[in-house]
């Protein structure tokens, strides 16, 4: 029986969405792998499924899987896109999902005439202790022993930003993502800083490679930056696919702020990929 999906994105950072809520699939990093593939599959950025969450307070366990069929504890962009979803299957605007990385507090605003809603998230707070990203030696998380001395912190999902003038340098992402220090690779992010409440950013993400957006990868950026007194605590984040809001709050929690929307829907059969 075909497995319904929604295909949606986040400035351009796309996801296969699928709601096991009612009917767990049971999918295997290979299937995984196979259905993100963009040759042989739907072919996404992530591959996101919808369980049931396991703390009230949540309407739904959202994990995020990469085309290699690793699975990522954090996914912003589609944190977003799940987030919307829901405010639109329950009328609510203030909701909170469940993720490895934590629960996530959103607030949706419905979607415009084009289905393009815009959508807070609280990503929760930064994780800056070397074990925490993880990284695979004791290391001052501020600047790296690597070229370039990136920083590094984790938002449920390992990141290094290094801060360059010109994003050219983005070609060393691929090397980057598997240096040693990264026991759990990372994702590699490049930004370029205009002015105090402005970057430019790409990321090359860890088992994806470059993204258009990248939602956790733009909040380890600007919290980054704001640590090595390059910006301040409220940042625009151009991204390949457009600009995202990113707030380092006093309490120490990181709101996103951006657009999510669904592009289609479909139905696959599951069974012509591999288990
Ligand atoms: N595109 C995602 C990041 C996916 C991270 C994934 N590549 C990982 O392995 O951590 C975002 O919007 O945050």
């Amino acid at each position: 029986m075909p497995t319904h999906f929604r295909k949606m994105h986040g400035l351009g950072n796309d996801f296969v969405v699928i709601d096991e809520r009612e009917y767990p699939l049971n999918l295997t990093p290979t299937r995984i792998a196979a259905l993100a593939d963009r040759r042989r599959g739907i072919g996404c950025d992530q591959f996101v499924t919808l369980s049931p969450a396991t703390i009230t307070e949540a309407l739904a366990f959202v994990r995020f899987f990469n085309p290699d069929g690793s699975e990522a504890g954090a996914c912003g962009n589609a944190s977003r896109c799940v987030a919307s979803l829901l405010a639109a299957e329950t009328g609510n605007t203030e909701l909170t999902i469940q993720t490895r990385g934590g629960l996530l507090k959103a607030h949706v605003r419905p979607a415009d005439e084009e289905g393009r809603a815009t959508v807070t998230v609280d990503m929760g707070r930064p994780r800056t202790d070397w074990q925490d990203i993880p990284l695979a030696q004791e290391t001052d998380t501020l600047r790296l022993p690597l070229e370039g001395e990136p920083a590094a912190l984790s938002m449920g999902n390992p990141h290094a930003t290094f801060f360059v003038e010109d994003l050219a340098e983005a070609e060393r992402g691929p090397a980057l993502e598997m240096d040693p220090l990264f026991p759990d690779r990372a994702n590699i992010g490049f930004a370029r800083i205009d002015a105090p409440d402005r970057m430019r950013l790409r990321v090359w993400e860890r088992g994806a490679g470059f993204t258009l957006a990248c939602g956790s990868g733009a909040c380890a950026a600007a919290v980054n930056a704001a640590r090595r007194g390059l910006a301040g605590r409220r940042m625009t984040v151009e991204v390949d696919g457009g600009e995202m809001l990113i707030a380092w709050e006093a309490n120490d929690h990181v709101l996103m702020t951006g657009p999510a929307q669904l592009a289609f829907e479909g139905a696959v059969d599951l069974k012509a990929y591999p288990e």
